[in-house]
Order: structure tokens, then sequence, then C-alpha cells
């Protein structure tokens, strides 16, 4: 059985098609790469999967419901976490307190549960040494692990990363590779939007192409990056 399922998705802003026919599956507890050149339509199959935008045709299924027509509130309270790619905290909220918001809205946990649950998800993405600091001061690998905090504090089944590893050094890079493959070996399925490729396929069992809103390949990352059409999208462009 799949987690997740676009059956035939579209999207278009007037003229411009962002989502074309897009079809697609992951499975519980997979993780898929979603790759393709600034403008195919990356986040906005993000905004389709957690309702912030509707479809015009097609449909969306997850966890054997079909959400297509669920609000976005709906949809994390089913399972379905995202990181920004523009870390979002509260900059005046501690990074615990940040979490806690997200546990208390998005997870519907509260009281006790909910403050150990945010303590037990700080460690698992080694903020549990800033649990007090401000979030507005914290450095742009902080900020992204709290970006991933926040949407482990949910409770998701699947999390979706949108470009989470932009702008790091290749160790803090590296570092945040090991929190994602953690939870991913958790069980929690992800789907991952990234630019940096060598994160993404260090993690990721398949690989998506995107371009112009099509879905051009999907399929084993070595295989995907072999293939020909794949390498012309990307020619001259450092992968
Ligand atoms: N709300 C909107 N109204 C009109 N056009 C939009 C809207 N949102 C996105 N677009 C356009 O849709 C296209 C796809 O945008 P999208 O952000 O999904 O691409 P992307 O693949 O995520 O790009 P990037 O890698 O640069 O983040 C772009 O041409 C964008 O300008």
């Amino acid at each position: 059985m799949s987690l997740l399922t676009l059956d035939r998705v579209s999207k278009s802003f007037g003229a411009l098609k962002v989502a074309d026919a897009v079809s697609f599956e992951v499975a519980p507890g997979e993780a898929l790469g979603i790759i393709g050149p600034n403008g195919a339509g990356k986040s906005t199959l993000f905004n389709l999967i957690t309702g912030n935008i509707a479809p015009n045709a097609g449909r969306i299924l997850f966890d054997g419901a079909d959400v297509t027509r669920k609000p976005p509130m709906s949809r994390v309270a089913a399972g379905i976490g995202r990181s920004f790619q523009i870390p979002q905290p509260f900059s005046h909220l501690s990074v615990f307190e940040n979490l806690l918001v997200a546990a208390n809205f998005g997870g519907g946990h509260h009281g006790p549960h909910a403050a150990a649950l945010c303590m037990d998800i700080l460690e698992r993405t080694g903020l549990g040494g800033v649990a007090d600091a401000t979030s507005g001061g914290l450095s742009l690998l902080q900020r992204k692990r709290l970006e991933l905090a926040r949407a482990m504090a949910t409770s998701p089944k699947l999390i979706l990363l949108d470009e989470i590893a932009g702008g790091l050094t290749e160790a803090e890079c590296g570092a945040l590779i090991e929190t994602i493959t953690s939870i991913h070996a958790e069980g929690t399925a992800i789907i991952w939007i990234e630019h940096v490729l060598h994160a993404l396929t260090s993690v990721v069992e398949r690989l998506m192409v995107l371009n112009f809103g099509k879905m051009l390949m999907i399929g084993e990352p070595d295989a995907v990056m072999a293939s020909p059409e794949v390498k012309e999208i990307y020619l001259g462009i450092d992968v």
C-alpha cells in the first residue's frame, strides 16, 4: 500500500502549467528526492501535497484517504509535516517554545506529554543544548535543524523537506544528513527537494526529475542521473 498517491495532479497559474498531470506514489517509510531546474514546479508540488494550493485536476490520497479538498491543518493532523526553504521560526520565542507551538497546534500534543516529546525531538535533531536559546540568534545550521524539528513535532508519517541543505558548509551539510538519515531510519517517509545532489542521493532510495511541471523521470538515483535527457537539463550546471 502506498502512503501518498498523486493521481494526474495538475495546476496552472494563468497560462503557466506548473504541475502537468503528475502521478507518483510514495511507500510508507520511503525516501524520495525531487530535482529539477529553477521554476520547474517543485515547491508548487509541495504546496499541492500540503493543501496550501488546490489542484485544477487530479487527486491526492494520503494514508488511505482522499485529501484533495482537505485544508492544510487537517493534512498536518493526518501526518504530513513540512520544512520550509527559508526557515520561519518565531524569532522571539525560544527553540523549545517554537517546537511546543508546532506540537500543540500541528501535532495536537498537550501538557507534559508535549513537553517530553519536544525535548526528545530536540535531542534527536541536535538542538538539545540550545533548547532555551532565542531562535532568532541561531546559526543557519541550527535554524535548519529547527525547521526539521518543527516538522517532526507534528508526529508526521511523511516529512517534506524543501532545500534544507542549501547554504551550509560541507561539514554542516554532513551533520544535517546524519540527522535526516536517522529520522528516515526510524520509519518516517521523506520527500526531499534539493539542489545539493550529493546530500540528496546519500539518503533517498528514488529520485524524481521535474521539468516545466512534468515528471520527466522517476527511479533509482544512479539510473536517473545517467539518463541523457536528465544530463541535458543539467548541462553546464554543477550537480
Ligand atoms: N502563486 C503563484 N502565482 C503565479 N505563479 C506562481 C505562483 N507560485 C509559483 N509560480 C510560478 O510557478 C513556477 C514554478 O514555481 P516553483 O516555485 O514551484 O518552482 P521550483 O521548481 O520550486 O523553483 P526553485 O528551484 O527556484 O525553488 C514558477 O514560474 C513560478 O514563478
